[in-house]
C-alpha cells in the first residue's frame, strides 16, 4: 500500500527531527536525493551530466533552500547550475552559500534569465504553497520549455487537496521527501512521475491509501478446489429496461467478467442480457430473482416510481448493496433509504451525483467531501474521477489513480459497478471491493485503448493509444485481472 500523508503531519513528523539532528541534516538528505534524481533525468534526456545546464527556480522558504543546496551538489557532478531567485533577500542562506561556493550562479528570477537548460528543478513553494503562483513566478514559469522536476510538490498544486485555481507548474518528475502527501495522488497530471526520497520520518497512519497493482492481484477471487458456482458468490444486478437495455447489459457483462460466480439479471432487459451473457441467470423482476450475496442497482435503471419501489425493495433486504447512477438520483430525493441501513452499502457518485446527493460538489477537497459524506450517511462512498476515492464510514480512504482518462466514456461506469458488485458478492468489503474493482478497471481502460498491449508486461514503454468504448473495456476486463494477478505473482 502507498500512503498519502496531509502537509500538517509532515510537518509535525519533520519537526523532532529538525530538533535532534544538526542544522540542516534534513535539508542536505531530502536535497542529495533531489540531486540523485536530477542527475538520472540528464543523463536518460541527454545522455550525459557533467555539462549540462540546469536552472532552479527559487521561492523564500525552505522548498527553494531544497533546490539550492541540489543545485550544490549537481555542480559537483559538473552541471552548470543557475539559480533564478524569486525574493533574493529571503532565498535559504546556508543553501545560496553551499551554491555559489560549488561554484554556481544565483541571480534575480527574470524571464529573460532562464537561458536554454536542459532541466528546470522547481523549487518556488512545497508544503507552505497554498494558492497558484504569485504573478514573479509565474511569470517565469509560463516560459519555461525544458522538463521540470518539482521539489516536493509541483509549485502552484494545493498539496493537500491538488486543487488548481491559477498558474501552476506541470513537472515531468515530483521527488518528494519523507512521505507522499495528497496532490501526488490527486494531480497525477500535475506532479508527473513521482520519486519519494526517504529522510527517516516517522509516521502515523496515513490519510490516504493506495493499493499496489499487486496487492490487488493477490486478493482477486479465482476458484478453488472445492468451490462451484455458487460457492463464489452470487451478485444480483437490478439495471437497465427493455428501453434501455445497454446498461443492463455492461453491468451484468462485467460481472460476468470479473470472477467466476455467478450473475443473475432481475429487470425488462433480460431477453438482451442474455442474448450477449446466455450464463446469465435472468429473471422479468427484482421480486423473482434468486438468492444472491450481494445487489447492484441503478445503471439505467431510470427514477420512475417503478425504479423508486425496487430501489426501497433492495434496499430492504439486509445483503450489500452498491447503488449508482439512476439510483443515486433516486436516492437523493429518499437518502432515509440507506440512512440507518446496518447491512454495507456504497455508493459510486460522479461529482455531478455527489452533488445531487450532498447539495454541493465535492472539490476542491475532494478527500475531505468523500469522507464527509461517508461518515454522515454511514455508508461507503466511491467519487469516480482520473484519481478515484474510496472512503468508509470510518473516514479510511483509498486512491485509485487511474493513469489515464480513458475510461471517460458512456457506459464505462456500468462496467465499474458490474465489476465491484461481483467483488461484493465474493465476500469483499465494499471499500477494498471498490478499490480493487476500480484498479482492474482503469487497467481494462488503458488496455482497450492500447489496443491490448500491456504496459506492465512489457516494461511500460510508451504505446500508443486510442480513445475506447465501454464495450471494449469489458472486453479487456479478464485481460486486466490476468496482468493484476501476474503482478502479484512475479
Ligand atoms: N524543514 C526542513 O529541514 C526540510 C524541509 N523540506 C522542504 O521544506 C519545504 C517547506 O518549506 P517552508 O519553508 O515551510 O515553505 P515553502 O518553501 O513551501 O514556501 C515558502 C514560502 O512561499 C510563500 N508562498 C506560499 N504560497 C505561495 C505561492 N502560491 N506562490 C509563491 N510563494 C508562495 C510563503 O510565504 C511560504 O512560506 C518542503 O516542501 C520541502 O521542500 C524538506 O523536504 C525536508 C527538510
Ligand atoms: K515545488
Amino acid at each position: 500500500m502507498r500512503s498519502y500523508y496531509p502537509c500538517e503531519q509532515v510537518r509535525a513528523a519533520e519537526a523532532p527531527l529538525l530538533a535532534a539532528l544538526p542544522e540542516g541534516t534534513l535539508m542536505r538528505r531530502a536535497a542529495f536525493g533531489l540531486a540523485r534524481v536530477a542527475a538520472a533525468e540528464l543523463r536518460s534526456r541527454t545522455g550525459a551530466v557533467a555539462g549540462r545546464r540546469v536552472t532552479l527556480l527559487v521561492g523564500s522558504g525552505d522548498n527553494g533552500g531544497d533546490a539550492l543546496w541540489a543545485g550544490a551538489f549537481l555542480r559537483r557532478r559538473g552541471v552548470a547550475v543557475t539559480a533564478l531567485l524569486l525574493d533574493p533577500q529571503r532565498a535559504h542562506r546556508a543553501g545560496l552559500a553551499a551554491l555559489r561556493a560549488a561554484g554556481g550562479r544565483a541571480v534575480p528570477a527574470d524571464p529573460d534569465r532562464i537561458g536554454d537548460p536542459d532541466l528546470v528543478l522547481d523549487g518556488v513553494v512545497g508544503i507552505s504553497g497554498r494558492g497558484p503562483l504569485r504573478p514573479a513566478a509565474a511569470a517565469v514559469v509560463e516560459q519555461i520549455t525544458a522538463p521540470i522536476v518539482a521539489v516536493d510538490t509541483p509549485s502552484g498544486v494545493d498539496p493537500d487537496t491538488g486543487a488548481v485555481d491559477g498558474p501552476a507548474v506541470t513537472a515531468a518528475v515530483t521527488v518528494t521527501f519523507g512521505a507522499y502527501k495528497p496532490v501526488h495522488a490527486l494531480a497525477p497530471t500535475r506532479c508527473g512521475r513521482v520519486e519519494l526520497v526517504d529522510i527517516g520520518l516517522e509516521l502515523p497512519p496515513p490519510c490516504m491509501v493506495a493499493a499496489e497493482p499487486a496487492e490487488i492481484g493477490a486478493i482477486w477471487p479465482v476458484p478453488g478446489a472445492d468451490d462451484d458456482k455458487y460457492s463464489q458468490g452470487v451478485v444480483g444486478i437490478v439495471a437497465g429496461s427493455a428501453r434501455f437495455p445497454g446498461a443492463g447489459v455492461l453491468c451484468a457483462g462485467a460481472a460476468v467478467a470479473a470472477t467466476s460466480g455467478m450473475v443473475r439479471y432481475a429487470g425488462s432487459a433480460a431477453p438482451v442480457v442474455l442474448a450477449r451473457f446466455p450464463e446469465v441467470v435472468a429473471a422479468p423482476s427484482f421480486a423473482e430473482a434468486g438468492r444472491v450475496q450481494a445487489w447492484v442497482i441503478g445503471p439505467g435503471g431510470g427514477t420512475d416510481h417503478q425504479a423508486a419501489d425496487t430501489l426501497r425493495d433492495v434496499l430492504a433486504t439486509d445483503l450489500p448493496v452498491l447503488v449508482d447512477a439512476d439510483g443515486l438520483t433516486l436516492l437523493s430525493r429518499q437518502p432515509d433509504l440507506v440512512r440507518g441501513r446496518r447491512a454495507p452499502t456504497l455508493l459510486t457518485p460522479h461529482a455531478g451525483e455527489f452533488a445531487r446527493l450532498t447539495g454541493r460538489r465535492p472539490e476542491p477537497d475532494r478527500v475531505a467531501a468523500v469522507r464527509a459524506l461517508a461518515a454522515d450517511w454511514r455508508v461507503h462512498v466511491l467519487l469516480k474521477g482520473r484519481s478515484t476515492l474510496i472512503a468508509n464510514p470510518d473516514g479510511h480512504v483509498f486512491v485509485n489513480e487511474a493513469g489515464g482518462s480513458w475510461a471517460a466514456t458512456a457506459g464505462a461506469g456500468d462496467v465499474l459497478s458490474g465489476m465491484i458488485g461481483a467483488l461484493m458478492s465474493a465476500g469483499m468489503a465494499p471499500d477494498l471491493a471498490a478499490a480493487a474493482g476500480a484498479r482492474a478497471h482503469s487497467t481494462a481502460a488503458d488496455l482497450a485503448a492500447r489496443g491490448g498491449h500491456d504496459l506492465a508486461a512489457r516494461g511500460g514503454e510508451p504505446g500508443w493509444a486510442a480513445p475506447t468504448s465501454a464495450s471494449a473495456i469489458l472486453d479487456r476486463v479478464p485481460a486486466a485481472v490476468r496482468s493484476l494477478r501476474g503482478m502479484a505473482e512475479s
